[in-house]
């Protein structure tokens, strides 16, 4: 008898399962919210959680699928989300309506690392934003400038000795070291050789954190559960690399602030401080109290944040000016009129006025955005402006910068690289939601000034002194990679560095 009963036990298990991980799917069509039909356990999330296909790229694909929509209802695994995709709904959550969608809303566990400005959410959030924002002003900025060119130099030096050897590099590999340097001396003051070793603590961080991690995939499913188990989504390898990075420079320094001004000097500030408050609606209440973990997450993010991102916008600038060489030739016209103009010197001043460079720069970041998708949620139940959609409180909401980008509304011909189209008045008539590499409004990017000016310092020192060139191994066809968290080259960029006294005129 038990031999009938094996089946009838298995067909009903799957039955059951296959009702379990599809119990949300009328979400969106009860509420009339067009949107595209789900698979049972993954949403419309099948291709990024089995990494077959980066997240960034999967949500693209829905912005692409829903031409006329303003807004689209997915699926993050079993969980309903929205997809924003009409501009001014987008201006409305992040500008407008600000303060109902000031939370990201990744949620685990906030203990260690988990307290870092990108993951942290509501008042502990806003009490690090207004502490961590005066490091980064253009003042503090040019302050530490001095250190950011002592690297570039070092990699200058570096290069010229590699590319006696050979032409050909993988180039984002190359820039890492640069942007690794940089961060690190710049955020703890350290002067780490990335140029000639390889810092095996560093790769491991690198593989550790930037590789997409199922503990995403459990809290699309399961919102809320990470936090609720104590679970990190960062191993605690990294959690004490970290700490003993920052226990390592407060007892350098004799923990006290010093005359560097740098992220290190803000730090030990703040843990003198011992909390820090954040004012919301005029209250002021102190949320978080200043503990050596909560250094050592601040620490991690401005790490992590730091390097990778410009290493990818950099790495993907050169590969364009491979094969875009009527650009490069413009590139190069400017780096030399501005170097003879301060007499061969890279000042601060300077790269701020390089005006080509600045739109080779933004073109590159409008067709390699790399933080993608951006995320909020809502704190309040929200009538979407302009449509009869109300989000529950909770809701996550995507925007898909990338999407936008490659909109041929805003950006015709977008598969073109055009950096003309931010010249001024054409950027000028564009809507101001339509470029979102860094995000938008409050919650945008606290770093940007600190990426732009290490990648185009990078980027003026390598055109001084050489030319990029396609090489053998130069793809068109270049693919993001599956399995990272942010986008990035799939195997790589090769390009050929060419030292400029080699090519023939
Ligand atoms: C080309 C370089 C960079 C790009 C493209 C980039 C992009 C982004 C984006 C898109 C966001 C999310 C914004 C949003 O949700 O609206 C973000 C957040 C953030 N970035 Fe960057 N970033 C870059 C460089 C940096 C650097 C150099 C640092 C630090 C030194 C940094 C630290 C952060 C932090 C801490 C956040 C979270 C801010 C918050 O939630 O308050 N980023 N970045």
């Amino acid at each position: 008898m038990t031999i009938f009963y094996i089946p009838i036990t298995v067909i009903a298990l799957c039955a059951a399962l296959y009702f379990y991980f599809t119990r949300t799917f009328n979400y969106w069509k009860k509420r009339n919210v067009p949107g595209p039909e789900p698979t049972a356990l993954f949403g419309n999330f099948k291709e990024s959680a089995l990494r077959r296909k980066n997240i960034g790229l999967v949500v693209q694909d829905l912005y692409n699928a829903f031409p006329n929509e303003k807004v689209v209802g997915i699926y993050r695994m079993t969980t309903p989300s929205l997809l924003i995709r009409d501009l001014d709904v987008i201006k409305h959550i992040m500008i407008k309506d600000f303060e109902l969608f000031a939370d990201r809303g990744v949620e685990f566990s906030k203990k260690g690392l988990g307290q870092n400005l990108f993951h942290a959410d509501g008042d502990t959030w806003r009490g690090l934003r207004n502490r961590f924002t005066p490091i980064f002003t253009s003042g503090k900025l040019k302050r530490m400038y001095y250190l950011m060119h002592e690297r570039a130099d070092k990699y200058i030096e570096f290069l010229q000795r590699e590319s006696e050897k050979s032409n050909e590099f993988e180039v984002h590999s190359l820039v890492q070291k640069f942007t690794v340097s940089t961060i690190t001396a710049c955020a703890f003051g350290l002067d780490i050789n990335t140029l000639d070793e390889k810092v095996e603590a560093l790769e491991i961080i690198d593989k550790m954190v930037l590789e997409a991690n199922f503990g995403l995939e459990l809290d699309m499913m399961y919102p809320g559960i990470l936090k609720k188990l104590g679970i990190s989504l960062f191993p605690s390898t990294v959690l004490s690399f970290f700490s003993g990075l920052v226990k390592n420079v407060v007892s350098m320094r004799n923990g006290k602030p010093t005359s560097r001004n740098d992220f290190m000097d803000l730090m030990l500030g703040l843990r003198e401080m011992g909390s820090v408050t954040s004012n919301k609606l005029g209250s002021t209440e102190t949320t978080v109290e200043i503990t050596d973990d909560v250094l050592a997450a601040q620490a991690f993010v401005f790490y992590v944040g730091g390097y990778e991102t410009s290493a990818t916008t950099v790495s993907y600038l050169l590969y364009q000016l491979a094969l875009n060489q009527d650009v490069q030739e413009k590139v190069i016209q400017e780096v030399d009129e501005v170097l003879k103009e301060n007499n061969g010197e890279v000042t601060y001043d300077c790269l701020m006025n390089m005006k080509y460079l600045t739109k080779v720069f933004d073109e590159t970041l409008r067709m390699y955005s790399i933080v993608e998708p951006l995320q909020r949620k809502a704190t309040v139940d929200y009538k979407i402006p302009g449509t009869d959609v109300t989000i529950e409180k909770g809701t996550v909401l995507l925007i898909s910068p990338r999407g936008i980008h490659y909109d041929e509304k805003y950006y015709p011909k977008p598969e073109v690289f055009d950096p003309n189209r931010f010249d001024a008045d054409v950027a000028g008539s564009r809507h101001p939601c339509a470029y979102l590499p860094f995000g938008l409004g409050q919650r945008n990017c606290i770093g940007m000034r600190f990426g732009r000016l290490q990648s185009v310092l990078c980027v003026v020192k390598m055109l001084s002194k050489f030319r990029i060139e396609p090489s053998k191994n130069t793809t068109r066809d270049l693919r993001v990679k599956p399995s990272k968290n942010l986008i990035g080259p799939d195997g790589g960029i090769h390009v050929n560095i060419v030292p400029r006294r080699d090519i023939k005129t």
